[in-house]
């Protein structure tokens, strides 16, 4: 059997990647992941300006998963720019993903957009509308308007390959707007989900919560969230036109839960908590633990069952 993974007309030899945030700060970390068992790979996403973020603790790994309010460190667009060009040029064979946010809102996302469209890397974008992190800064995928406009916007003068990087939704009125709204764009792939935003985790010696900002409110990632992003992958996989590919992120630790977000019609597959607790040799034991899941069920490749969730009907 085979992980081939197909995905904007290039075939990675498996689906797995980070998540973006997770070991992809600097060229020195997507190095590892260049050379490391994942198939490919996401930058950290990047705002105009370099930032510093949240002051710490602001990520901390827990039982059932981890907690984070990192708010948008990274070493800003053109760092990761440069690195991006130096990249496509030196591994045209080796695509990737160039993870883009925004601090400021509506106007910098623009203007980031702007500045990936007037360079030379020619890779796809992944922008990130979901950051829950930034305080006093609404997360622009739980704006419907808002996420219309600045998709209009972009397509307006961006004419590279994109994808929007969503938050689970929770409701089916949530997931039927979202979907009319992206369905009316080019888009190549929606990314299902970010982490589930503003969750709060205590620590059970000292009664106190375990991350600095927003009073130690943050991000949910990990084995917590897979049911959520089970639900996303799917949702969206329903609803979207057939030529915008879904990739899965949430919950993903075993082999198990890669095969579940592909048969909810996931085409690649990210990871974020288990990395960070595994290191990066996580990828050679999903894809062992994958690979031994389609040949006990006689698949020999992803394409056989991708999408082909069952319902009780
Ligand atoms: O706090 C962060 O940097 C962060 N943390 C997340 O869990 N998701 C994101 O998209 C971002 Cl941008």
């Amino acid at each position: 059997a085979s992980l081939q993974a197909t995905f904007y007309g290039h075939t990675y030899e498996n689906p797995f990647m980070n998540a973006s945030g997770v070991h992809c700060m600097d060229t020195a970390e997507l190095d590892g992941l260049a050379t490391s068992a994942a198939g490919s790979f996401v930058t950290k996403s990047a705002t105009a300006e370099g930032r510093d973020g949240n002051p710490e603790p602001r990520y901390v790994n827990i039982e059932l998963g981890s907690i984070n309010s990192m708010g948008l460190p990274n070493l800003g667009l053109s760092y990761y720019l440069d690195d991006a060009i130096k990249r496509q040029t030196a591994h045209p064979d080796q695509p990737f993903f160039l993870s883009v946010a925004s601090y400021k809102g509506f106007d910098e996302y623009v203007a980031n957009m702007k500045a990936i469209q007037d360079s030379a890397y020619t890779g796809l974008v992944e922008l990130n509308l979901s950051c829950p992190n930034v305080p006093g800064k609404p997360q622009m995928a739980y704006d419907f308007e808002d996420t219309e406009k600045l998709l209009t916007e972009i397509f307006s003068f961006y004419t590279k390959p994109f994808g929007v990087k969503l938050p689970p939704y929770f409701d089916f009125m949530h997931f039927d707007k979202i979907a009319a709204v992206l369905n009316q764009f080019d888009l190549k792939f929606v990314n299902c989900i970010n982490s589930v935003g503003n969750g709060l985790y205590i620590d059970d010696e000292t009664d106190t919560v375990v991350i600095k900002p927003k009073g130690g409110f943050g991000g949910i990632g990990g084995e917590y969230v897979k049911p959520t992003a089970l639900a996303n992958v799917r949702a969206l996989r329903q609803r979207l036109n057939p030529t915008i590919d879904i990739i899965g992120t949430g919950g993903i630790l075993t082999g198990r839960d890669a095969y579940e977000h592909l048969l909810c019609g996931a085409s690649m597959l990210q990871v974020g908590t288990q990395l960070y607790k595994e290191g990066l040799g996580v990828f050679d034991r999903l894809n062992t633990e994958l690979l031994a899941i389609l040949e006990a069920k006689g698949y020999n490749t992803i394409a056989e069952f991708k999408g082909k969730l069952a319902t009780l009907d």
